[in-house]
């Protein structure tokens, strides 16, 4: 039976983004919708800009001096650029995983409780117990680490750290997670837990990931953007992307003619 296309739910919208490193154009002109129920990829070689669109998703490039970033980027139709909007509480909203996992060096569960706390998310000792056991439950670390919420985060295993920076990221309820090549530290078995929850969060969050692993962009998402020297040259459904592209460059990067 021909399945009904899904309608659009758009949780951000990009139009017209460049973004420069002093004279050197990084991303040249890039507009894409990303879907709230979606999860959505980003894939390109080196060096195509793919990190540095993402992280104009929350305004990450402003730690960057020499970075300028211009077109319009909405979040619920509200203006991420604007001088009125609150970085922190943007980066709230839309949070981030980094490439290698960077928890802070104090407990599992200070990692966790720490942005519910200074975001003021927790009245009490037990509202801030329970977000940090659902932040965790939902990161798929709960049972792992429950019985050493006082251990380091550092002491845990990559994959484990990972879910931890999760965590992290849900404690504050975001409603756009943004993960750059979140599993390219990791070995295979982590690389598939986290898969794993990618799968289990979407819907509930709206989730951005940048990957170098194909196979990983066809396994989790359902939107796919394929970058090139800073343009993005096709954005569709990932099914497409992989079986059909319609630009020649997106053939020839998925089938391994460069990258
Ligand atoms: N902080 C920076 N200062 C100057 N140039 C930068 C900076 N960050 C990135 N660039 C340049 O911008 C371009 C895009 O880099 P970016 O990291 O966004 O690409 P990428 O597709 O994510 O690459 P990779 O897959 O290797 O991480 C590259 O030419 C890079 O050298």
């Amino acid at each position: 039976m021909p399945q009904t296309p899904k309608t659009p739910n758009f949780k951000m919208t990009a139009r017209n983004v460049s973004v420069s490193y002093g004279t050197k154009l990084a991303i040249n002109d890039v507009s894409i919708d990303v879907d709230q129920d979606e999860v959505t990829a980003f894939i390109g070689p080196s060096g195509c800009g793919k990190s540095t669109f993402l992280r104009t998703l929350n305004r990450m490039n402003d730690t960057v001096a020499s970075a300028r970033v211009t077109g319009d980027i909405k979040l619920d139709g509200q203006d991420i650029y604007s001088p009125d909007m609150d970085v922190v509480q943007l980066r709230a909203r839309v949070g981030m995983v980094f490439q290698k996992p960077n928890p802070f060096p104090k407990s599992i569960y200070e990692n966790v409780a720490y942005g519910p706390r200074i975001h003021g998310l927790a009245g009490t000792k037990a509202d801030l117990d329970r977000i940090v056991e659902k932040s965790l439950r939902r990161a798929g670390l709960w049972d792992e680490v429950k019985d050493r919420l006082t251990d380091s985060g550092t002491a845990l295993s990559g994959g484990q750290q990972q879910r931890l920076c999760i965590a992290r990221a849900i404690a504050v309820d975001p409603e756009v997670i943004l993960m750059d090549e979140p599993c390219s530290a990791l070995d295979p078995i982590a690389t598939a837990k986290i898969e794993e929850l990618i799968h289990e969060l979407r819907g509930r969050y709206a989730i951005v990931i940048v990957t170098h692993n194909m196979q990983q962009a066809a396994r989790v998402s359902q939107k796919t953007a394929f970058f090139h020297l800073g343009t993005l040259v096709e954005y569709g459904n990932t099914s497409d992307i992989f079986t059909n592209p319609h630009e020649e460059r997106t053939k020839d990067y998925i089938t391994g003619r460069y990258g």
